[in-house]
């Protein structure tokens, strides 16, 4: 049998709530991503985590966003959600990586932020030490105020197509029900990951908005 009839794997990222969290997992998430990064509206506490991760079954992995986050506040951050995996959205090096490695003994999915060609041939240097690439739109220049992700843009896909490495790797970047069918078509992508395009409001996610994407992505 092959695995042509294998779904795509779906990560709802930013969740903050418990009726959030509850509706990710009742429409079939496969990962919860958590942020904890002040700036972003998306942010929760450290301690708070523990509550809403109480809520996850052992089926669906915990992944937590971090920017740049020191030794100290991850182990806090680690402690009280109990990730799978850490996803590393800031300027973190291979080096920094393999440090985290063998302190956590955790996944590792590294945010590479893309808006042309040699983003995708330099996320290569992450090839032995992540465990898998998180594709996502780079924020322009103008959009100074603009956080590395969550920012609903969208990059062009096909640049993925000329480029696709040979670990694995997410897709993210503006996604919606509406169009992450064709992302997927166009880029290959075998997993997906969402905010804002399953969010009434930044930081506001929304039960309905969560179910219709989760059924988009694996329809396809
Ligand atoms: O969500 C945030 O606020 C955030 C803050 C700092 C770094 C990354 C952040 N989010 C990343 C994501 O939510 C996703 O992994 C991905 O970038 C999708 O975002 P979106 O374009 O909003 O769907």
């Amino acid at each position: 049998m092959t695995d042509a009839l294998a779904q795509v794997r779906v990560k709802i990222c930013g969740l903050s709530t418990p009726e959030t969290v509850k509706a990710a997992v009742e429409a079939g998430a496969d990962y919860l991503g958590f942020v904890f990064f002040a700036k972003s509206p998306r942010n929760i506490p450290t301690l708070y985590a523990a509550e809403l991760a109480e809520l996850v079954p052992p089926h669906v992995l915990k992944v937590a966003l971090t920017v740049d986050a020191d030794d100290a506040t991850l182990d806090r951050i680690v402690a009280a959600l109990k990730p799978d995996m850490l996803q590393l959205h800031g300027s973190e090096s291979p080096e920094r990586l393999v440090e985290l490695k063998s302190r956590f003994g955790l996944t590792l999915m590294k945010a590479i932020a893309v808006s042309e060609p040699e983003d995708l041939t330099g996320s290569d240097i992450y090839r032995d030490t992540a465990d898998l690439l998180l594709f996502d739109a780079k924020p322009p220049k103008s959009m100074q105020s603009a956080l590395p992700g969550g920012n609903g843009l969208v990059f062009d896909w096909s640049l993925i197509a000329g480029h696709r490495p040979e670990m694995p790797w997410m897709l993210s970047g503006g996604l919606t029900a509406e169009n992450v069918g064709e992302a997927i078509r166009i880029s290959g992508a075998e997993a997906v990951d969402v905010s804002s395009g399953v969010e009434d409001a930044p930081g506001q996610k929304s039960p309905k908005l969560i179910a219709e994407f989760i059924r988009a992505a694996k329809s396809v």
